[in-house]
């Protein structure tokens, strides 16, 4: 090798090395400066973790204020008294919960029972599912703007269906909005969970969506009230209060005092879903009553257990009843009761004429004198029971069922202020077998046989908002629904179970002892009763 050649090598061999010095730097600067970028990010994630934690905490002990406090003084407690203290004093009350619970289970369930179980329901059960059971049955409101992310697999195939497989994943939580769950009560039988509703939802959305929402929760029904123009109720029933019989009240002695002591303008009739008593008017605004419902549905019990309630008053005489029975089979069981009485359509334009007779007659006396007839045993009210109206205004021949429904349109339209009720009876409430239905204003539906015959009866929109009177099973004869009339909402009622031997007591009781103290003529002619 020539000098030249050696130069070349070392200048070659220089430069090489002056490389590998420079790359060698630059190398240690990028390892300083990633080391530097990983220490950063770690500290960036560490800080924005602390960051959420400190929004989640903050918004726990918003949102969950009690659960929080509780915690708080748990673990105050625990430090400063330790946490056998505790413990011992958790079991006390515990213990002493039991003890009042057994002794009153009522009283406990209204100072105690009702708020734990509230607040447990909304932690355990409402507050983690409610949103799911809002989005599958299609309560939530969903922003068209916000772009929805579909996956489109066609690789699978849907085994032996032969068709393509499309997987959708929706973005649930961008542009959803779902009602805030405010606050759930607990009753007795009934969860009362309340919501905000959000912009472009109504409350007839909840009301439609009722049957899904009781599947949903797995109850048997599910009711919605309205409480403001933005927040509704979602009532679960979660146990059924009218499972079983309702007795009526009992018939008084027979050497208990005359005193009537019955509020005529709500008169014992059942109770209710709430596991209140379940009142009627005998009089009064709202009195006139139709009660609709399948043969064997009970709608008998509604008749007699307001009479069986109101037993001192026919006694004195502040009640006169008068029965018309086609099916001669029901009222004529306690024939005494009633002061005027028919079977055949001749005896029911009979007795219907006694009382126009009465109600001239009392218009005569207190024409210009007051607004309302004062009741006394002078001027009673004048209660009508029509068992099976429908056999009359419909199913009689024509002249006998015109005059019929002519003579109870006067009864009802200028009957309230003088002191006369009428209560109609029928298995078919259509407006052809009761021409009269409107003038009824107080409707109970019993079992019903189909889901058509609910408005009829309850009027437009009365399934929707929970009267399922078609889903009442036989077994639960004398269960039925009532709306309107001061009732906000759909209520499910079952009737006092009245048996025949109180039917006989009753009987026995306003005839002053068994003795027959009026003729049947009497009866017909609507004379007064002497006990
Ligand atoms: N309130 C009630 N609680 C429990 N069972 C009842 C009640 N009312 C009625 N029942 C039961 O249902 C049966 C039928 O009752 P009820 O005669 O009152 O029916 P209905 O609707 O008047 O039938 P129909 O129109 O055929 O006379 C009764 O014999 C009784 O066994």
């Amino acid at each position: 090798m020539d000098a030249h050649g050696v130069m070349t090598l070392v200048a070659v061999g220089g430069g090489l090395a002056v490389l590998l010095w420079v790359l060698a730097k630059i190398g240690r600067a990028l390892a300083g400066l990633a080391e530097l970028l990983a220490a950063l990010a770690v500290v960036g994630i560490a800080l924005w973790g602390l960051v959420r934690a400190g929004a989640w905490i903050v918004r726990q002990l918003v949102t969950h204020w009690r659960t929080c406090l509780t915690l708080v003084a748990a673990w105050a407690w625990c430090r400063s008294l330790g946490w056998v203290s505790l413990v011992v004093t958790l079991a006390v009350l515990v213990l002493a919960q039991l003890v009042w619970w057994r002794l009153d289970a009522v009283s406990y369930d209204q100072w105690c029972g009702r708020w734990l179980r509230g607040w447990w329901l909304r932690w355990a059960l409402y507050g983690r599912k409610l949103t799911g059971w809002l989005n599958a049955c299609g309560l939530v409101v969903r922003d068209a703007s916000v772009p929805v992310d579909v996956t489109v697999s066609l690789i699978g195939r849907g085994r032996g269906r032969g068709r393509n497989t499309v997987s959708r994943s929706e973005n649930r939580t961008a542009g959803v909005a779902v009602p805030k769950l405010l606050s759930v009560r607990s009753g007795a039988s009934w969860d009362e969970v309340r919501v905000r509703l959000v912009a472009g939802q109504t409350p007839e959305e909840f009301d439609d969506a009722a049957r899904a929402l009781a599947v949903a929760r797995k109850v048997t029904r599910c009711q919605i009230r309205e409480l403001e123009p933005d927040v509704v109720s979602i009532d679960f029933m979660r146990r059924d209060l009218l499972a079983s019989p309702v007795t009526c009240l009992p018939v008084p002695d027979l050497v208990a005092v005359d005193g009537t002591g019955v509020d005529l303008r709500a008169v014992f009739a059942g109770a209710t879903e709430y596991g209140k008593p379940w009142r009627l008017p005998l009089v009064g605004t709202g009195s006139h009553t139709l009660v609709a419902g399948a043969t064997g549905s009970g709608k008998n019990s509604v008749m007699w257990c307001p009479l069986v309630a109101a037993a001192s008053a026919i006694r004195a005489g502040v009640i006169r009843v008068s029965g018309i029975d086609p099916k001669a089979m029901e009222l004529s069981y306690g024939l005494g009761i009633f002061a005027r009485y028919g079977q055949s359509g001749k005896e029911a334009l009979e007795v219907l004429g006694a009382l126009l007779d009465e109600l001239e007659n009392r218009k005569r006396v207190f024409a210009g004198n007051t607004r309302e007839v004062p009741i006394s045993t002078e001027y009673p009210v004048e209660l009508l029971e029509f068992d099976e109206i429908g056999a009359l205004t419909k199913y009689t021949d024509r002249k006998t069922r015109d005059l019929i429904v002519e003579k109870l349109a006067i009864l009802t339209t200028q009957g309230r202020a003088l002191g006369f009720t009428v209560r109609g009876y029928v298995q078919e409430p259509t407006k052809d077998t009761v021409p009269v239905r409107e003038l009824l204003p107080r409707r109970i539906a019993m079992r019903l046989t189909s889901k058509t015959q609910v408005p009829m009866v309850l009027g437009d929109g009365a399934y929707e908002r929970g009267a399922w009177a078609n889903r009442i099973p036989e077994s639960a004869a004398g269960v039925g629904y009532v709306w309107g009339e001061g009732v906000r909402e759909p209520l499910r009622v079952r009737a006092g179970w009245v048996p025949d031997q109180t039917i006989k007591q009753l009987e026995h009781y306003v005839t002053n002892g068994g003795a027959q103290v009026i003729s049947l003529t009497d009866r017909r002619t609507g004379e007064g009763r002497s006990a």
